[in-house]
């Protein structure tokens, strides 16, 4: 894995909304942001606390017999337990009540109250905990989508993969270790919907997945107190170190109407975009018209056509090409149908 190249994500100070909007939010870049007010959660939140305040509430958990989850083989089931109980058990090492192993590891994500409606919102599942943390006010109050609790076992690591929304995703207690990948880079991250199929990114097999090294791999381990803002589209993997809480807060880049409406997690993909990749898998179908030789031509011609047009990485083709692309007769393919 030594060829592959690593960036530490860049840590921000003391940094005012100001500053944050000024600076950090249009680069839509990773920043480690330190020295934020999150509220008395920072000195409250020991796992007694939560124990005592979240009480016999009910949460659907992750549970699995090792530490990395894996989508792809799904190694974790889901189960429910009251939050006093996840909280207790997230944080030992070993289980005297369990579900499938004495080690077994756990991870919450909350959800909203209608959990296929609503989205996640601290203050509505947890109105006593959410005063204990105070959300930086870095967005419009319209733009915010929700405030999800990530509390995990010591180890526990969390597949790669995006959300379509801004994030700030603020570590209270405990330590974490995140990797991301930028959008660009999604070639070569073998994508299967949302989530990237290399779930070892420390020793990924490079047989299976030899493109993986191009991506460059942007790395931080946020502390205590820590707010990582993680751009919509950017990948992400997180690994917690020790049991640890977190809050992450979405909230939106793009217009409000630019979303799927029916999307309580926050990762579905804007209405546009999930319209252009179905109108890309109805050109797919048709091609299939055609002998695998013609699909092949006409496949590369529309992966050319497609680069020329979207791709920021590939704006070095010469005005000339473009201007002819432009009044090709083949660009009939992105225009809308
Ligand atoms: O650290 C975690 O629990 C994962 C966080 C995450 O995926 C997010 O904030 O979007
Ligand atoms: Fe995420």
């Amino acid at each position: 894995m030594e060829l592959q190249e690593t960036v530490t994500v860049p840590t921000f100070t003391d940094l005012d909304e100001d500053a944050f909007l000024r600076d950090i939010y249009p680069q839509r870049r990773p920043a480690v942001l330190r020295g934020m007010d999150l509220g008395p959660c920072l000195e409250k939140w020991t796992a007694e606390y939560l124990t005592e305040k979240g009480g016999d509430k009910e949460v659907k958990i992750h549970v699995s017999t090792v530490p990395q989850m894996d989508f792809l083989h799904k190694n974790f089931a889901y189960k429910t337990l009251p939050f006093k109980e996840f909280v207790k058990r997230a944080s030992e090492k070993t289980h005297c009540d369990y579900f499938l192993c004495k080690d077994e590891s756990y991870y919450l994500r909350s959800l909203g109250e209608d959990v296929r409606k609503e989205p996640a919102d601290l203050s509505k599942q947890f109105p006593d905990l959410a005063a204990d943390f105070h959300i930086p006010e870095f967005f419009a109050p319209d733009q915010f989508f929700s405030s999800v609790f990530r509390i995990s076992s010591c180890g526990l690591q969390l597949w790669t993969h995006y959300d379509v929304m801004d994030n700030l995703l603020a570590q209270v207690t405990g330590t974490k270790r995140v990797v991301l990948y930028s959008p660009q880079d999604a070639l070569h991250l073998y994508l299967s919907g949302d989530k990237s199929e290399v779930l070892d990114i420390d020793s990924p097999d490079l047989t299976r997945f030899p493109e993986f090294v191009k991506a460059k791999r942007y790395e931080c381990v946020l502390e205590p107190g820590d707010v990582l803002f993680i751009p919509a589209l950017w990948f992400h993997n997180t690994l917690a170190l020790h049991f640890g809480v977190g809050v992450n807060v979405f909230w939106r880049h793009l217009p409000a109407d630019s979303y799927d409406k029916k999307d309580p997690y926050g990762n579905k993909d804007p209405v546009a975009a999930a319209r252009a990749l179905q109108a890309l898998e109805r050109a797919l179908h048709t091609l299939d018209e055609l002998p695998a030789d013609y699909r092949d031509f006409y496949g590369r011609r529309m992966i050319q056509r497609i680069q020329k047009r979207t791709c920021s990485d590939s704006q070095s083709t010469t005005s000339t090409q473009q201007d002819s692309d432009r009044t090709s007769p083949s660009n009939h393919f992105t225009k809308p149908g």
